[in-house]
This record gives structure tokens, sequence and C-alpha cells, in this order.
């Protein structure tokens, strides 16, 4: 079962708001991207429940499953990344208590219920599509004393030429993700998870994005990033049979990888998007930098947003369609011996730089079952003659291996922390 299965309404608080599609009920469906409604069958909605909720409000990810929720979730209008390192002393005894606290915590509320010592914040909100998903970088093993258990996909990322990358804001000993539909809903689990983390750990940086809000568009769409973009197109699909190979480490992982199972890893880079400089480039050429049609994403060879890109069409000039740098002929497995990633990320606006431009861009997050075969040999790639290399810079980068789903009693981490 995937987790974006798992996504339902909690219909004991959802009231009349679907209207006549309310006797189904409604689940979020599709991986990264379009998020796609789709009916699923279950009981009637208790018209008699006092607390109305919209969909929104209403729709619930399952904390328990295969694989944490957070990674085929349709993308949330809201996110924060926070990255923890353990306190001078702590080690892995603290960190299974805080695991189990961190996943006491999550569960609750993920199902609309407060935590311990509630701070009142969502109060009054359902759970909002909130999704909490833990990972462990490459320094917890050794703070832990588990570094035998260190998995290889887990090295560090290589360096490439253009990261203009903070340490400070990079890596880190744990990693968490909360996405939620709803901005108070998201806070109000950050502040939990920070005081649940009391002595045991400090917060080494956060970062804040969000995304379209549900409902924005006429129909469910793929998002658009901060450049305007159709961004998501080409993202693995939950019905492809590879998908869970490429994005999730298999069940019968042995040696290192064998607590993985199940798991996935995130590649996090912050990405700064020089939006002074791209706004000034015409339309046409912006087109080009990426290979696609800015007003719906379809590819410049033709046909709609999932038409595939004809890379050797030649134009009337007796040039190629979808130039040799486009960002789309670049990154495409196609090109990459079939490297793929499930991108999910979020955008970010931090105010105005001191320099004048706006702080803002790309939460880039990317999983997949090994970022040897995803994230890394594609960055190479582009990193060598991506047309949009001009327009962005990678300013913070993280690597984190993120467990496969608690099951029912147990915490996230748990098969690694405890065995
Ligand atoms: C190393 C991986 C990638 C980074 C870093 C990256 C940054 C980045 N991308 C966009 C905008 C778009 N990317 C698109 C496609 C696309 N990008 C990657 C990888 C990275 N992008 C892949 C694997 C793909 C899919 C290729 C394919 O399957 O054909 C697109 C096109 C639409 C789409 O498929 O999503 C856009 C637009 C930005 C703005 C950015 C950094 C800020
Ligand atoms: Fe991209």
């Amino acid at each position: 079962m995937r987790d974006d299965d798992n996504l339902e309404l909690s219909r004991r608080r959802l009231l009349g708001t679907v209207g006549a599609a309310g006797a189904a009920g409604l689940a979020l469906g599709a991986a990264g991207g379009a998020g796609v409604y789709a009916a699923v069958s279950g009981p009637e909605s208790p018209a008699s429940d006092a607390t109305a909720l919209t969909t929104v409000g209403a729709t619930e990810a399952m904390f328990h499953g295969k694989h944490q929720a957070g990674i085929t979730t349709p993308l949330q209008s809201r996110g924060h990344l926070i990255a923890f390192d353990l306190a001078p002393g702590a080690g892995r005894k603290e960190a299974a208590a805080l695991l189990r606290r961190w996943s006491a915590t999550a569960k609750a509320l993920m199902a609309g219920e407060p935590s311990t010592d509630d701070t009142g914040i969502a109060l009054d909100a359902g759970p909002s599509s909130l999704t909490v998903t833990f990972g462990f970088g490459h320094s917890f093993f050794g703070r832990t004393g588990l570094t035998a258990r260190r998995p290889a996909q887990l090295d560090p990322l290589p360096a490439f030429s253009a990261d203009a990358l903070d340490p400070k804001r990079s890596e880190g000993d744990l990693w968490v993700q909360i996405g939620a539909d709803d901005a108070l809903v998201a806070f109000h689990a950050l502040r939990a998870l920070q005081k649940d983390a009391g002595a045991a750990a400090k917060v080494r940086w956060q970062m804040n994005g969000f995304n379209r809000s549900a409902g924005a568009t006429a129909r469910p769409m793929t998002a658009r990033n901060l450049m305007g973009q159709v961004d998501g197109t080409g993202n693995p699909k939950p019905t492809d049979p590879d998908f869970d190979r490429r994005i999730f480490v298999p069940a019968g992982a042995s040696g290192a990888q064998e607590w993985m199972a199940g798991g996935s890893y995130a590649v996090v880079r912050r990405i700064r998007m020089l939006l002074d400089d791209w706004e000034k480039l015409p339309l046409d050429r912006q087109e080009k930098v990426i290979g696609r049609r800015k007003s719906d994403g379809a590819p410049l060879t033709g046909g709609t947003e999932t038409t595939e890109l004809d890379l050797n069409k030649v134009g009337p000039d007796g040039k190629l369609v979808i130039p040799d740098n486009a960002h789309s002929r670049i990154s495409a497995p196609e090109q990459n011996g079939g490297a793929a990633m499930l991108r999910r990320p979020f955008s970010f606006h931090d105010g105005i730089a001191p320099d004048g431009t706006p702080d803002a861009g790309l939460l880039f997050i990317c999983w997949q079952a090994d970022p040897l075969r995803g994230f890394v040999p594609v960055q190479r790639k582009l990193d060598r003659g991506d047309a949009l290399s001009a327009f962005v810079r990678h300013e913070a980068s993280g690597l984190f291996a993120v467990p496969g789903g608690a099951a029912e009693g147990e915490y996230v981490g748990q098969r690694l922390l405890e065995s």
C-alpha cells in the first residue's frame, strides 16, 4: 500500500462540502506534480457532525504504512524543512527516545488530534493533509555509534562546479519535512516537533516553503514554480511499472541497507532563482531554456503537456527545436541512462537580499532508491551545460536516508535504533 493510497477524508469531520460526491468521499491521488483528486469508495459522510470542514481541512494522510507519508503525497501548499543536530552527549538512546516522541506527535497531529501540551495553534482545523517525514543524515551514524549500519547510498554527494553551498544551512544529523494544506496546521506541527526535541537535539537550519493552494485552479494541474514554469510534468508516476524500484529501497534489502526497506533517499537543495535576470529574458528565450512552452508546459516540438519530447526535431532554421542545452533535454531519463527521481519541491521566498534582489527560489527535494542512480548523474550533467544554470544558484544541500513507514505500534527508525 502506498501512502497516497492512504490519504483520505476524515469522515468524522466532513460535512456536506463535497456535495453530491459526498457519498463517495475524496482522496488525493497521483504522486508529486499534478495532484489529481480521485473518488474513493467509503461510507456516507455523517451529516450530523457539527464540525463542518472543507475537503481541504478534512483530508488525512496516514502515519502508518509501508512508506512514510510525504513522499508520494500530492504537493501541499505549505512546507517546513528542519534539520537538527543531536546535542553534545546525546547518543543512540536519546535519539531512539526522540524518534519515539516525534512519531507519537506526528501520528496524533496527522490524524487532526492534539499533541501533548498542545499549543492550540491548529484548533478548529482538520488534518489538512499534514505529513511529517523523518530522515537521518550521514553524521547521525557517527554520533549514535551506528557507523556500521550507514548505507553507502548516504555517502556525501560530490561537489558540483556551480555549487555555492552554505555549510550552516546544509546537511544535519536529523531531517524533518512537514507539509500541510494549511499554514497554521504546518506551523503547529513545527512547534510541537521543535518542543519534542527538548535537550536531545538543536535546530541546525530551517527552511519554509509553499505551493499553490488546493482549489486555486479550475481543475487540478501540475504546479508552477516562481519562474512561472509548469514544473513536475516528467515525474515518474506511481502507476509506472518501475516506480517502486526507482523510488523505494526494496523489501529484501540486505547489509547496511536492511533497515531501509521501504525507505527512500531525499536530496534537498535550496536553489535560489535569479529572478531579476530571468524576468528580463523574452518569452521565446525562456522557453528555449527549458525546451517547453511556458503557458501549458507542452514540449516546443508540439503536442500537449504530456506529449513526449521529440529530441531530434529540427526547425526550418536547421537548428534543434529543443536546444542542446535545454533543461528538459539534459535532465530527461533517456539522456541519463534511465536515471530518474521523484521531484517534490516547495517554492520559497525569504524577502529581499542585501543586494536588492529577491531571496526566492525552489526548495528542490527529490526522492530515489539510490542517489547515485537518480540525482547525482543528472546534476553532474546539468552542472556542465544546462541553460538554466545562468538563472539559478545552489545555496544549500542535504542528503538524508528516510526509513520506511512505521508499522502499527512502531516508531519511525525503530528498525535502525533498536535492532
Ligand atoms: C538534478 C536534478 C534537477 C535539478 C537540480 C533541477 C532544478 C530545476 N528544475 C527546474 C525546472 C524544471 N525542471 C523540469 C524537468 C526536470 N528537471 C529534472 C531534474 C532537475 N531539475 C528532471 C529529472 C526533469 C524531468 C525531465 C524529463 O522527465 O523529461 C521542467 C520541465 C517540466 C517537468 O518535467 O517537470 C522544469 C520547468 C527549475 C526551475 C530548477 C531549479 C530551480
Ligand atoms: Fe528541473
